[in-house]
């Protein structure tokens, strides 16, 4: 396998993900692989289409064709710019029907591989260390507790303009999180070989320094 390093967040719905992987990567100067929003764009382009969450042949056809692109941090499906569009919750909870199929995973399984370009790459996502990169010398599992993931939610949607109910927002990240455990292919799971860090009483700054401290500690980036 391709020796270019990469760091593996995996975890669960509004731990700090893609926030952590962001900063992270920007230190080190490298890139980014944000896994949830080619599932997000997929579930999108589906819900767009008239698809139903468990046509699986379809959606797998669709995941091998799918016109995703990162461009100056624009997400981009056929072109036109989705990156509001896709972070409804809505889509998430579409997004993580879908996920739940084998034929979805496998239509997007060698994009995501594609993202492992040289210097390194941060990859964000659920299941980033146990199926997509098993060979990241650092994997992350990133959680907090329910209630902090949705109060963070809950504010973030708020400033991006969406409206948004506390307790329903809760609701749905239990719902997620249970969709995303316990499904057969690729749970979300710590792999065996992650350092699981628990953000719930940690500032963004903390956990950053946490993972810049682990990189280091593998001779990451240096
Ligand atoms: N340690 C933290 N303390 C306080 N707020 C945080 C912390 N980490 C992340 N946040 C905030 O929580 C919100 C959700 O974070 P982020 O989008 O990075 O989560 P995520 O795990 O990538 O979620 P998803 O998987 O649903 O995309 C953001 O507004 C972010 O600024
Ligand atoms: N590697 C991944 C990334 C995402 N998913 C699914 C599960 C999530 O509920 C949904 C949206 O992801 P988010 O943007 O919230 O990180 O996509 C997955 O199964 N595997």
């Amino acid at each position: 396998m391709s020796q270019i390093p990469v760091i593996t967040i995996d975890g669960p719905s509004g731990s700090g993900k893609g926030t952590v992987t962001g900063l992270v990567a920007r230190q080190l100067g490298w890139h980014v692989l944000d896994s949830g929003a080619i599932y997000r764009v997929l579930a999108l382009a589906a819900e767009q289409s008239g698809i139903a969450p468990t046509s699986e042949a379809a959606l797998r056809t669709m995941a091998l064709q799918l016109q995703v692109e990162f461009v100056d941090g624009k997400t981009l499906l056929g072109g036109a710019d989705v990156g509001r569009a896709i972070r409804t919750e809505s889509v998430g909870s579409y997004a993580s029907q879908i996920a739940s199929l084998e034929g979805v995973r496998e239509g997007l399984l060698q994009r995501q591989r594609d993202f492992r370009q040289e210097p390194g790459l941060v990859a964000d996502g659920r299941d980033m260390g146990t199926v997509v990169f098993t060979d990241a010398p650092l994997k992350i599992f990133l959680t907090a507790s329910a209630e902090e993931r949705a109060r963070r939610r809950y504010l973030q949607l708020k400033e991006a303009g969406h409206s948004v109910n506390l307790p329903a927002l809760v609701e749905e990240i239990r719902a997620r999180d249970e969709r995303d455990t316990n499904r057969e292919v690729a749970p979300l799971k710590p792999a065996d070989d992650a350092i699981v860090l628990d953000s719930t009483t940690l500032t963004i700054e903390q956990v950053v320094e946490r993972v810049l401290a682990e990189a280091t500690t593998r001779g990451l980036g240096s």
